[in-house]
């Protein structure tokens, strides 16, 4: 039955890592790693500090070379190991860091404008007027991540929380099939978070989002399948509720 499971979502999933061994010095960072996520799909990846979060990610966007193990993506099933950085984030792998990296002098507005137009060369943008259709898709941006009233303000006057969901659509404006997300809850007030987990929830009905997140909470409202790594491999993966009550998760993550 499991192996029937296994063939169904494999033929559905979107990115499919498959194992994937990387070492530093020595140290196996991540070992033997599998992992599949479908086209529309929300998935929160937990795991202790040193787990191989950040450099599963970085494996997955090009950033890490993986010393064995494949990586596909998408319909034509693209062997991402074969591509730069760049083309990967043009392949529809977008990534969003801790820290935000808006343009803080210019408005909300510009930013999602750039970010629209992103593979455009400067002189390009700079010499485009703003048409009808690129304000319309910077108005429904702004709609989706809570921005709406904002689109005037100088990005550098925003909340830290309004900060990141710009970031995030930013990402949204190049239109990613995946999103990866680092720890988006970590500085956010109550409020913020939960519109955060909206937003999250509402942007994987159209691509599919990986949220690596240390926030129990935050996890428990983004209401999705978890996935827990721990030195470098899968221990679990399901439910909250099902991952956390794995006597394995608890001894190693939440019994510390
Ligand atoms: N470039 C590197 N050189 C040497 N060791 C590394 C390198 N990158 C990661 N590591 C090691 O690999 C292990 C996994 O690190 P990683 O940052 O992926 O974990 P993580 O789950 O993201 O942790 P955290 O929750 O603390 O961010 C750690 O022990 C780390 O020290």
């Amino acid at each position: 039955m499991t192996g029937m499971i296994h063939d169904a979502s494999s033929m559905n999933a979107l990115l499919e890592v498959t194992s994937v061994s990387v070492s530093f010095d020595g140290f196996r960072a991540i070992n033997n790693l599998s992992f599949q996520i479908g086209g529309h799909e929300l998935r929160a990846i937990i795991g202790p500090n040193g787990a191989g979060k950040t450099t599963f990610m970085d494996i997955v966007t090009g950033k890490t070379r993986p010393d064995s193990g494949r990586v596909r993506f998408g319909e034509q099933s693209l062997d991402l190991l074969k591509l730069r950085e760049s083309d990967i984030a043009r392949a529809g792998i977008g990534r969003k860091f801790q820290r935000p990296t808006v343009f803080e002098a210019q408005s909300v507005f510009d930013n999602l404008l750039m970010a629209l137009k992103k593979d455009r060369s400067p002189f390009a943008v700079l010499r485009h007027r703003t048409g009808a259709e690129d304000r319309t898709r910077i108005e429904e941006i702004a709609a989706e991540v809570g921005l709406a009233e904002q689109l005037h303000r100088r990005s550098g006057e925003l909340s830290h929380g309004q900060k990141q969901w710009l970031e995030i659509g930013m990402l949204l404006a190049q239109d990613p099939k995946l999103l990866l997300v680092d720890e988006p809850a970590a500085g956010m007030t109550l409020g913020e978070r939960e519109h955060t987990t909206d937003l999250l929830k509402a942007a994987a009905r159209t691509r599919a989002v990986i949220v690596v997140e240390h926030d129990m909470e935050f996890v428990r409202r983004l209401d999705c399948q978890v996935t827990v790594l721990h030195e470098g491999s899968v221990l679990a993966e399901g439910s909250l509720d099902h991952v956390t009550a794995n006597p394995d998760v608890i001894d190693v993550y939440l019994g510390r």
